[in-house]
């Protein structure tokens, strides 16, 4: 589904300040898969997890997506794809605040053209998956933590992407919450969806749920192993 070939992403280029994130990646994502990313801070997954998501671009390398040559596309037709193709949830959640959890899940099908009716249907729907119906006229700060996670896998959802793509989803919840996000995660698979997470949490690598974790260092793939 999606191909890497010797990508690489160097930061402040030619700069006193020159950073390499990474060291020509060349890795294959299966759909369906659910693949997990580790490694210490710093050793590129968020990078990494930028670039197969289409928000940033390789320094060099090509990046294929369902068969088709996306490295050197213009931003137009990235963010296109990027739209039809991804779900994003964030570490922090990036939810806006001082809007309704409604507007937020809403947001991301905005520039899509759909009218508004149709979608607040579809969203309350997403809502309704996620026991958040009530919370729909809430502001995003008066959520607790999960509640706010499940707001922020509802919008990455709202576009029905084939992918999901989670950075470090779990950082900011207890055990418990952490193990209802990958038995989410689990339905979402089922589902037929492919997901990529950035990880450092053991409860994410263990999961029954991950086909795949893929072990980061200073920017290379050190280690993959079938989970
Ligand atoms: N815009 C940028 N400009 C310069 N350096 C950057 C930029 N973005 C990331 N880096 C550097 O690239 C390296 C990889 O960062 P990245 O965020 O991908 O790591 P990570 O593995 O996700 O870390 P963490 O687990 O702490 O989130 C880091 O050393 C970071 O400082």
């Amino acid at each position: 589904m999606i191909h890497l070939n010797a990508v690489r992403k160097v930061f402040n280029a030619g700069k006193p300040n020159e950073f390499v994130a990474l060291r020509g990646i060349t890795m294959s994502i299966d759909a369906h898969q659910v693949i997990a990313l580790t490694g210490p801070s710093g050793s590129g997954k968020t990078t990494l997890l930028s670039i197969l998501g289409c928000m940033a671009r390789p320094s060099a390398g090509r990046i294929t997506l369902m068969d088709r040559e996306i490295t050197s596309l213009p931003e137009r037709f990235l963010a296109e794809i990027r739209r039809g193709t991804f779900g994003f949830i964030f570490q922090q959640y990036n939810l806006i605040k001082g809007i309704t959890v409604l507007e937020n899940v809403m947001i991301p099908a905005y520039p899509t053209g759909e009218r508004y009716a149709s979608l607040k249907i579809r969203a309350l729907k997403l809502l309704d998956i996620f026991g958040l119906v009530n919370k729909s006229s809430s502001k995003i700060e008066w959520l607790s933590g999960g509640e706010a996670q499940r707001v922020a896998i509802s919008r990455a959802l709202i576009n029905d992407p084939p992918v999901i793509i989670a950075d470090e989803p779990t950082a900011h919840l207890d055990t418990k919450l952490s193990r209802e996000f990958m038995a989410i995660l689990g339905d979402l698979k089922e589902e037929g969806k492919t997901i990529l997470i950035a990880s450092h949490d053991p409860i994410v690598h263990e999961a029954a749920v991950v086909n795949r974790v893929v072990a980061m260092r200073d920017g290379e793939l050190v280690d993959s192993r079938l989970s």
